[in-house]
């Protein structure tokens, strides 16, 4: 055997002569690295002061510049734009604040969170008002090591750059507009920019810039603008939760005023309908543009009469999402990423309140159309006849100069056959300026369908809502030059800490397949043909129906999703409940989910894909998967989110439970950890359960063998038709993800973990999260009613003061 490197040149990476371990050595070296004892005891032999930082590969030039205070700093930042936070840091809370702002976020797994510095991330960082020193030197701050010369370079180049000149409309004009006149003397020289420009003004356009609103003011307790995050609280938490005194922050507002100076913003016109070819020309010659909306100056779209509603106060997240979108007083375009069920709706609402221009919505289906309806009603005092439905069955347009109109993207982009009444509705949407376009679940919209969104509707600025901003195709970064940068994004499990949203128990069931269907399984078919089996396979029915008992007898609601229509409806039948696809009718989904809701006697229903977004079904508290389409995180993430609004999830030790139904040995396993890598991402643990305790004594359906061969029979004799994927009406999406089969890029696999259904509903040692109710009682009473839009108010004030010479 090759001698062994000495201890000391151990890096934690294996050399070819430690490839050449005996087993039995190999085995102790695994169970050494789970061992924290054995790692620290390994740190000490090779002289370093902590358990883990051999495990990276740069250790030596970390070793190097070390800051002799490391262990209090938060993160470590690596040559290739990397960050590593310690989640159990006292500094944590602000450097993620930071971080949200300037990286994307990998994965936030309980103790270490993992981002990503990007070109675009920085982008959106210097949008909301971050500059680059600010970055460099907080990101110092933070960092337990020198930051590596890449990453200052990589900082300096990108936000060198970006932001530096944004396109406005004034009075519905177009306007390139820059703090710097030097940025905009470059653009200038080039010669396709040159020839869209529209004024004759000999030079640049000079005038006092706006003040900044009351996101920026220093001191502010709410808000996350740029002036907060230059000078972090020592209380970021507390700060988020305690929503501020209107009347304090105006006064800062006041005090602001005295001391500055007025700045100057310089600007030049473009043609109207060369802002295209303007945006991506500057994009091509690293100067991209941000997009703003200077709502408050526009005299020429009428104002629409929308505010909230008393009642509705935005959550914290909410507000700091919709600070990143307002920060100074003017609409600023790009994408909110927000956890299923955290309420973008509300979000979306809520930036309509602000802009209070006629506004559109775009959903995904028609079923969202009503939802978004009826959720404006709710949380705003829009008239209802200035909301105007756009679908196959509603197309009458709103009477008022201004109002809202909710529709779906299939409905603004297909041109095909198209009736009368469809043309005439889009003649409206197209001969009008818009204020907002909000894209609801903006990830699932391609490019090209976006592009042919955004020449229909000519709109002043744009809101992308999304809960994930992942595609399977790798297309998502389209986005940010269709929409915008992604202003904010949530952590998922701090909302759930919170109580906004639910803390849910996620379990994979294995389900072992019976001799006959694997038997089936094992012959050469089509892909589809062995999915079936799998899904049809007779011990995952039965898991699915002891699943169903064991958590009705609970006093559960549940959710069966299968995105197989035959298996959907072999299921539902046999267990007889009720089920939604695709082609049930409008009424009948609303009735058989009016039931689900209010009927103590209905308490499981079946869906099919339809069902994955935009359903609003707080009183579901159980979801339980038996087929999904491929390997798509996105689908698992959505899923996940009907039950992430659990009305009952304030309830003490209440926990929601998603589990995922697998028939063992078969593709569907592979799948499965495949669309759990987000929500590991997200924090989240997958227990795996081998086998359902108490099954074998229930009274379940296809017990016996005859039964079992007649399902197999019927399963063998299926269609192409009952094999093929679900076609949804109005979901021009859904099949385009079939073409991508399930390819995805590769990401980390899922953790798994053993546990048992009683370990799971809390019969063992499960910890239930005791939620803080008093605490969440307080975000209540203590929110401020309209102080959001209060303070767009009042930050487009000032600004007339500064203009008036007050
Ligand atoms: N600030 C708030 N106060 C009270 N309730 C809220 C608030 N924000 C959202 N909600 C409620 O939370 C639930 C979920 O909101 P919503 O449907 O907007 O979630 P979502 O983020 O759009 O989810 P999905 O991505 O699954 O569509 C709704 O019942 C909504 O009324």
């Amino acid at each position: 055997m090759p001698p062994k490197r000495k201890a000391a040149e151990d890096d934690g990476y294996e050399s070819p002569e430690e490839e050449a371990l005996s087993d039995q050595e190999t085995l102790d070296n695994l169970k050494q690295s789970f061992d924290i004892t054995a790692l620290s005891k390994r740190a000490r032999a090779t002289h370093q002061t902590d358990a883990a930082s051999f495990l990276f590969k740069k250790r030596d030039l970390w070793d190097a510049s070390l800051k002799p205070d490391h262990p209090t700093r938060p993160l470590w930042v690596d040559d290739d734009c990397g960050i590593i936070l310690e989640s159990f840091n006292p500094l944590f809370d602000e450097a993620q604040d930071f971080l949200i702002n300037i990286a994307e976020p990998q994965s936030r797994v309980s103790k270490m969170h993992e981002y990503k510095l990007t070109a675009h991330s920085l982008f959106a960082a210097v949008s909301v008002g971050h500059s680059t020193e600010e970055i460099i030197q907080r990101l110092d701050k933070y960092s337990k090591a020198a930051l590596p010369r890449t990453v200052l370079d990589f900082i300096g180049n990108s936000t060198g750059s970006f932001g530096k000149a944004r396109i406005v409309l004034k009075k519905t004009l177009s306007y390139i507009e820059s703090d710097e006149p030097a940025i905009l003397q470059k653009l200038l020289k080039d010669h396709i920019i040159a020839s869209c420009r529209a004024d004759t003004t000999d030079g640049l356009i000079k005038e006092a810039a706006p003040k900044i609103g009351v996101m920026a003011i220093p001191g502010t307790k709410m808000a996350a603008g740029a002036n907060q995050l230059a000078q972090p609280s020592t209380e970021p938490q507390k700060a988020a939760e305690e929503p501020a005194n209107p009347n304090e922050m105006i006064a800062a507002l006041r005090d602001d005023d005295d001391e500055e100076e007025v700045a100057q913003v310089h600007s030049f016109q473009i043609n109207s309908e060369d802002r295209e070819k303007v945006i991506k020309r500057c994009q091509e010659i690293l100067l991209p543009l941000t997009e703003e909306y200077d709502f408050n100056n526009d005299e020429v779209n009428a104002k629409l009469d929308i505010d909230l509603k008393p009642h509705a106060q935005i959550r914290y997240y909410q507000e700091k999402a919709l600070s990143k979108m307002f920060s100074n007083s003017r609409a600023r375009s790009g994408i909110i990423v927000l956890p299923c069920g955290a309420g973008k709706t509300l979000v979306g609402i809520t930036a309509a309140c602000g802009v209070k221009k006629s506004a559109i919505v775009l959903c995904t289906s028609a079923m969202s159309v009503v939802q978004w309806r009826a959720e404006f009603i709710k949380w705003s005092n829009i008239n209802p006849d200035d909301i105007a439905v756009f679908t196959s069955e509603h197309k009458q347009p709103f009477k008022r100069n201004a109002g809202i109109v909710i529709s779906t993207y299939t409905m603004i982009t297909s041109k095909r056959n198209r009736s009368y009444d469809s043309e005439k509705f889009m003649q409206f949407i197209q001969s009008r300026e818009w204020g907002l376009l909000i894209a609801d679940e903006v990830h699932v919209v391609p490019a090209a369908i976006f592009k042919k969104v955004t020449f229909n509707i000519a709109t002043h600025s744009k809101l992308g809502l999304t809960a994930t901003l992942l595609r399977e195709d790798d297309k998502i970064d389209d986005l940010n030059f269709l929409i915008g940068p992604k202003l904010y994004e949530a952590n998922w499990q701090e909302l759930s800490e919170q109580g906004h949203i639910a803390k849910v128990q996620c379990a994979e069931v294995w389900c072992q397949m019976t001799p006959e269907f694997y038997t089936e399984w094992l012959k050469p078919s089509s892909v589809q043909k062995r999915a079936l089996l799998s899904v049809m396979n007779p011990r995952k029915f039965q898991a699915c129906q002891f699943l169903i008992k064991y958590h009705e007898n609970r006093g559960d609601k549940i959710i069966v999703f299968s995105d197989n229509v035959y298996a959907l409806e072999f299921y539902a039948r046999k267990l007889r409940c009720a089920f939604i696809y695709g082609e049930t009718p409008q009424n009948e989904r609303m009735r058989i989910l009016e039931n689900f809701q209010h009927n103590p006697d209905i308490n499981t229903i079946f869906l099919s894909k339809i069902g994955d977004t935009s359903l609003d079904l707080p009183e579901a508290t159980c979801l339980i998967q038996i087929s999904s389409h491929y390997g798509s995180r996105r689908q698992e993430a959505q899923r996940l989110g009907r039950i992430l609004r659990a009305k009952r999830r304030n309830d003490e030790g209440f926990n929601a439970f998603f589990y995922s139904l697998v028939s063992k040995d078969t593709d569907e396993m592979y799948y499965s950890s495949k669309r759990q890598a987000f929500l590991v991402d997200q924090g989240y643990a997958f227990k795996v359960i081998t086998r359902l305790e108490g099954l074998e004594h229930q009274n379940l359906g296809l017990s016996t063998p005859q039964e079992r061969r007649e399902v197999l029979m019927e399963v063998l004799l299926a269609k192409e038709g009952d094999l093929a994927e679900e076609k949804i009406a109005g979901d021009m999406f859904g099949s385009k993800f079939a073409s991508t089969g399930g390819k995805m890029k590769k990401k980390a696999g899922a953790r798994r973990t053993a546990g048992t259904l009683s370990e799971l509903s809390g019969g063992q040692d499960m910890a239930y999260i005791e939620y803080n109710k008093s605490r969440n009682k307080e975000l209540k009473t203590k929110g401020v009613k309209n102080s959001f839009l209060r303070k767009i108010q009042s930050g487009y004030n000032n600004q007339k003061k500064a203009a008036k010479g007050d």
